[in-house]
């Protein structure tokens, strides 16, 4: 199944850089694993925002659950989630 899903990272400022660092740092090797491994479909920075949105191309919502509350990012992130369904005029079939 296909989710498009929304990622707000909200870090607080109270947070030591160092622990910053570290988590974005572990953040991107898990998201650029999930890329390869091709559940993480799209990664799209929103202009001018700590924001993104991704596409997700798993099992289902228990498996997308746990990609999502595994980011190392997680607690510092606002998320929301879409199910993507299949547009009778589209010509990809995805
Ligand atoms: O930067 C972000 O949008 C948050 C998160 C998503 C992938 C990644 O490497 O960090």
């Amino acid at each position: 199944m296909l989710y498009m899903v929304h990622m707000q990272v909200n870090i607080p400022a109270s947070l030591p850089k160092s622990e910053a660092d570290r988590l974005k740092a572990e953040e991107k090797a898990y998201a650029q694993k999930l890329q390869q491994d091709g559940r993480w479909r799209h990664l799209w920075r929103i202009a001018g925002q700590y924001a993104n949105y991704s596409v997700f191309d798993v099992a289902g919502n228990d498996e997308l659950h746990e990609v999502l509350s595994s980011l190392p990012l997680y607690p510092y992130m606002a998320i929301s989630v879409t199910p993507l369904a299949q547009h009778p005029s589209a010509i990809a079939t995805n």
